[in-house]
């Protein structure tokens, strides 16, 4: 399990995505087959953690089911029947979409069942469920606190209401957990919704299933009505749609990348009511385009976004990936009715509201909404994700800002979707890097500067960097050897690049970093890891739209290792003392070109055998010797790689 994942600065996003199946339907299907009776051949299903939990928590309960293809099962049914196994402990781990279903089809069973989660499902609440199921005779003990799962199921006390009376408020999960448990009843029931119900469509998605499986519920006012005939009966094979909450992140990405990006599996013709994200982005003034199983999206043709104030009860899950475009809008947005969010994977408001600041966002925060207001330009930032899978995917939508952001814990996309990094980046493009190393007087610099100008791009001479950490250290008399002194003083520095002249602390060093003291220093600096490590943020902040030229010694083995294009460019040892010597003639100093070439040699040999990020040829770099071509052709040479590369 990696800790961090580094996602570079987004250049643009183009291309198709087919989407995972979706959570929420795998999992009602594996119930609904579960209890059905006949066999059920399912397509699609999504494999992640949730869906795995579920899978497991069957098998515990002695329905048989097998995997036949990549993804697709067989699901032989229980025809209504009590699951085989009587009395089991399952773990759910944080499935909502696993743990209130199972909660109430067991409740209604003649067992004695523990269902247990990770510490956050112990925080989600369930007492509404709870109640409801209580109406209905189930017993039902809380393990820990009241209202929150772990749960102890007992078999249930005989009762003969006709009315069950459940809440909306705070998840529509439990009124379809509810919901899809009536057949087990056998007798004619009604449930009220009492007060507000949110998360629509999620409801409508469960009644849209239990029909697929034959059970058809009428719906009038806020009731739902079950006339104790109809059971559950397979339809013999399903087809799970991709998942329309994880489309909302390629959606996002054409907006904010140009576009167009596709995602496939979803449609028009979805039961899922997360495809009304869509509708959100046309608000903001994306182009949006959908077919019967596919949503395209570009950005605006202006290539503005409009700031959004919406209600966003009824895709509540693919309204945090708006919180992340609100980045990129024209002003302030506000995200009203999301208060579901704090009971979801994590408290999801105060997690969006903390991690938008430390992009540089001002975020107000209230009980149920946001309000977000963009910086002038994002800051990069490591993004915690409190185990969510939904903070990993919405905040990779900030590389979009020009800038790298960091992703902690980045294999909690497992939960809906563990080929999520794969699939971004084969639609979001990075913004390119050519990266050019070599010894010293190889002419890097020149032929990078160059390179960058004749391609519009932008430009890095990291050995400057290591210069100015040099002057500034040898101004102040600190030693070459004080790794943590220099670090701080690497850390801090006060640097500023203007056109082609260098200010420390507003100073102009141009030439001062230049002579061979400081060459001497840099190079004597930069075995240490720390400083290293303290300039490494700096480099890559280099990394902006249209594209990078950088040169140095680890552009393409540590700075840049995903550099489109790595150049090795090197010239014999006596033509860069000569190129040297020329170079500090021409500026009217005196040199002796033995001592140059000793100089050089000397840092060469520090630069290949130091222990951290040595000079050297990276396996996937090109090698271009320029001991016997000018400038203009070395130039000319990797402007073609460039192009053959399609980079420019
Ligand atoms: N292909 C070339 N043919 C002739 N001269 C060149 C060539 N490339 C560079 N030079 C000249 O060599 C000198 C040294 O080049 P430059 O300073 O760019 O090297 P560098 O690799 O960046 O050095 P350093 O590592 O010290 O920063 C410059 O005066 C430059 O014009
Ligand atoms: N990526 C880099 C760049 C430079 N250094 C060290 O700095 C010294 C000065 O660099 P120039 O390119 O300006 O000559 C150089 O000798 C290196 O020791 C580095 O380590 N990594």
């Amino acid at each position: 399990m990696s800790a961090f994942l580094d996602l570079p600065p987004a250049r643009c996003a183009q291309g198709s995505a087919r989407l995972p199946g979706s959570k929420s339907i795998s999992n009602r299907v594996l119930l609904l087959a579960a209890l059905a009776e006949g066999d059920t051949h399912i397509h699609d299903l999504l494999h992640s953690d949730d869906v795995a939990r579920m899978l497991e928590a069957l098998e515990a309960l002695g329905v048989r089911w097998e995997r036949t293809g990549a993804h697709d099962y067989v699901v032989h049914g229980t025809a209504g029947a009590p699951f085989p196994v009587r009395e089991a402990e399952l773990f759910l781990g944080n499935a909502g979409t696993a743990f209130r279903p199972l909660t109430a089809v067991l409740a209604l069973m003649d067992g004695e069942y523990r269902l247990r989660g990770v510490p956050r499902m112990h925080e989600r609440p369930i007492g509404d469920l709870v109640e409801a199921l209580r109406q209905l005779g189930a017993r039902i003990d809380y393990l820990e606190n009241e209202g929150y799962p772990p749960l102890a199921i007992h078999p249930p006390a005989p009762v003969s209401v006709e009315t069950v009376r459940i809440r909306g408020n705070v998840s529509s999960q439990f009124l379809s957990a509810l919901l899809m448990a009536l057949p087990l009843l056998g007798r004619p029931i009604t449930v009220e919704v009492v007060g507000e119900l949110i998360s629509r469509p999620y409801v409508a998605l469960t009644l849209a299933l239990m029909a697929r499986f034959g059970v058809e519920l009428v719906e009038r006012d806020g009731r739902f009505h079950y006339d104790g005939q109809a059971r559950y009966r397979s339809p013999g094979e399903v087809y799970v749609e991709g998942d329309a909450s994880s489309a909302s992140y390629f959606l996002a990405a054409g907006v904010l990348g140009g576009g167009p990006v596709r995602v496939e599996g979803v449609g028009r013709t979805s039961l899922q009511g997360d495809v009304r994200f869509a509708e959100a982005l046309e608000a903001l003034g994306a182009r949006v385009a959908m077919g019967e199983n596919w949503i395209e999206a570009s950005a605006p043709e202006n290539g503005r976004l409009r700031a959004f104030d919406l209600d966003l009860n009824h895709i509540p899950d693919a309204a945090m990936t708006l919180a992340v475009v609100a980045l990129f809008c024209e002003g302030p947005s506000r995200l009203r009715h999301i208060g579901s969010w704090r009971v979801k994977e994590t408290d999801r408001i105060a997690a969006m509201a903390t991690e938008l600041r430390k992009l540089g966002a001002t975020v107000e925060e209230g009980p149920d909404f946001l309000v977000i207001t963009p910086p002038e330009r994002l800051q990069p930032a490591a993004i915690a994700t409190y185990d969510d899978h939904r903070m990993a995917m919405c905040f990779s939508l900030a590389a979009f800002g020009d800038i790298y952001v960091r992703i902690l814990e980045p294999e909690c996309v497992n939960k809906t979707f563990p080929e999520y990094w794969q699939v971004y980046r084969s639609v979001v493009r990075p913004v390119p890097v050519v990266a050019i190393d070599g010894p010293t007087a190889s002419g890097k610099g020149t032929v990078a500067a160059r390179l960058a100008e004749r391609l519009g791009w932008h430009y890095l001479d990291s050995g400057a960097l290591y210069r100015l950490v040099a002057l500034a250290a040898l101004r102040r008399g600190l030693a070459t050897e004080d790794a943590a002194m220099l670090a701080r003083l690497a850390r801090d520095l006060d640097v500023r690049f203007s056109g082609d002249r260098i200010l420390l602390a507003g100073e102009d060093v141009t030439e001062a970093i230049r002579t061979e003291d400081v060459s001497a220093a840099a190079s004597r600096i930069a075995v240490h890891g720390t400083v290293r490590e303290a300039l490494l943020a700096r480099q890559r902040a280099f990394r902006r739209r249209p594209g990078l030229v950088a040169e140095g010694r680890d552009m393409g083995s540590v700075v840049f290792p995903d550099a489109e294009l790595k150049v090795f460019l090197t010239a014999s040892v006596e033509v860069r003392a000569e190129r040297r010597f020329k170079q500090l003639i021409d500026k009217g100093m005196s040199a002796s070109i033995e001592r140059l070439r000793e100089e050089l040699e000397a840092r060469d040999r520090r630069d290949r055998e130091r222990a951290i990020a040595p000079l050297q040829q990276c396996p996937d770099a090109l090698r271009l010797d320029t001991s016997h071509i000018g400038v203009e052709e070395a130039v000319e040479a990797i402007f073609d790689w460039v192009r053959t590369r399609g980079l420019a």
